[in-house]
């Protein structure tokens, strides 16, 4: 039995297969892949891994839409390989839970319903799970479909760090920080504490990829962090802004901008796109070597040193610091530069581990001498929303009278 772990995105769809020991216990993936190109029009084009093997193609298969096309492909798929587990569930990641869901739910009754009452808080996100859910719902109809939220690990921020400085009527409604890539996070959070004695300590953990974010954690859990309300908080991101002042959002809407406007703006058009006008991509920025990529990237850096200073202050000092995400994970540049301007602090990093730290195995690439810890730690957002799936189904399979069969029959 196995798991197939979900994350819907605007022009992506990531899927992993993470088998199930007995006793529920959630192993790494034996299937890992990623279908591109769903945007209205694309051609979907899907890149997988499975027992070692890599594997690309276009998806021909015919669909109603791109996604419906790829979603079509990837049940064929699931029937095909050979020796893989059958499927006991499916395990959605979903950026927002809101406040009513503090922690993953198997998707029923009005479940959909209020999750989508959050779209606009995360439109970038939030549309895109929700139909995932839909579209897996139907071509699975017998699988449990569970929601996995990115927010849910940041339930234990204080009053003090996830309310504004809003009336208090509006911090009731719920307009306050909620916090993203929860997911990664607990993963990232779970692999330290394996790793090191430290990590019940002052924490500190860098997600920075496409949408980038900082967390801070103390005894693993999260007590502050960069994204707030909506994930366009915080760091400067691949197309995101980052943190702005609010007296440009009303500037801008004198100036007679509408809402959509002012929303691709700040969701698409900003960040390391927006700053260079090259591109979204790290990688192209470091390979362009022009003034106008150097200037984002140096924008980029600062943000994550400045934001690391305020969460390091709001935690009163810090016994370990972790980079992930595709940037975090992969560029050993910005790693050195973070950590050089971090200095003071007493971190000090090992020139030859960070740049071997580039492959995907976890890494610690400090000093013996500096004063804390430094991690690479390839995250897994998969598999943290496969454990979700498996503990809460383990509890329904503890209650008789919630007993299914769970068998694959859709698959064909
Ligand atoms: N070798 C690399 N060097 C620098 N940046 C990289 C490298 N590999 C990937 N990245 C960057 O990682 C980012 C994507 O991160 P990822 O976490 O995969 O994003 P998401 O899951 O949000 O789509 C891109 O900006 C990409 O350029
Ligand atoms: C919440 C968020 O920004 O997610 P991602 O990095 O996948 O875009
Ligand atoms: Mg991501």
């Amino acid at each position: 039995m196995a798991i197939l772990a979900v994350n819907a995105g605007s022009s992506s769809l990531k899927f992993s297969l993470h088998p199930l020991q007995d006793g529920g216990k959630v192993q790494p993936s034996v299937l890992n892949g990623c279908i591109e190109g769903l945007e209205p029009g694309g051609t979907p084009q899907m890149d997988w891994t499975f027992a070692g093997q890599r594997h690309q193609e276009t998806i021909t298969t015919p669909g109603e839409s791109s996604f419906q096309r790829a979603l079509a492909r990837l049940r064929v798929l699931l029937g095909e390989l050979e020796g893989a587990p059958t499927i006991k569930a499916v395990a959605h990641r979903v950026v927002h839970g809101g406040q009513a869901f503090k922690q993953s739910v198997v998707v029923a009754g009005t479940v959909l319903e209020q999750l989508e009452s959050l779209n606009s808080m995360a439109p970038l996100h939030q549309p895109h799970n929700l139909a995932g859910i839909r579209s897996f719902q139907q071509a699975f109809p017998n699988l449990p479909q569970v929601a996995c939220f990115d927010t849910a690990f940041h339930t234990s921020l204080p009053d003090v760090a996830s309310a504004f400085a809003l009336p208090q009527s509006l911090t009731e409604q719920g307009v306050r920080r909620y916090g993203f890539h929860g997911l990664s996070y607990h993963y990232i959070m779970d692999t330290l504490l394996e790793q090191s004695p430290r990590a019940t300590g002052r924490v500190l953990m860098a997600h920075l990829g496409n949408g980038a974010s900082l967390c801070a954690a103390v005894a693993g859990r999260s007590c502050a962090t960069t994204m707030g309300f909506s994930a366009l908080d915080g760091l400067m991101m691949g197309t995101r802004s980052g943190t702005l002042d609010a007296g440009v959002l009303l500037y801008l809407m004198e100036q007679g901008w509408d809402h959509d406007r002012i929303q691709k703006l700040l969701y698409k058009q900003s960040g390391l796109l927006g700053v260079s006008g090259i591109s979204a991509d790290m990688r192209r920025l470091r390979a362009d070597g022009s003034e106008a990529a150097q200037r984002a990237i140096d924008q980029f850096t600062y943000r994550v040193v400045r934001e690391s200073g305020a969460l390091i202050a709001s935690m009163g000092g810090l016994d370990v610091l972790a980079f992930s995400g595709g940037i975090g994970e992969h560029d050993a540049v910005l790693r050195a530069q973070v950590c050089e301007r971090l200095g003071w602090l007493g971190v000090e990093i090992d020139a030859g581990r960070n740049a071997e730290a580039t492959r995907d195995a976890i890494s610690a690439i400090h000093t013996s001498g500096s004063s804390m810890e430094v991690w690479v730690i390839p995250t897994d957002e998969g598999r943290v929303a496969a454990r979700e799936a498996a503990t809460l189904l383990h509890q329904g399979d503890d209650e008789p009278e919630q007993a299914q069969e769970l068998a694959l029959e859709g698959i064909e």
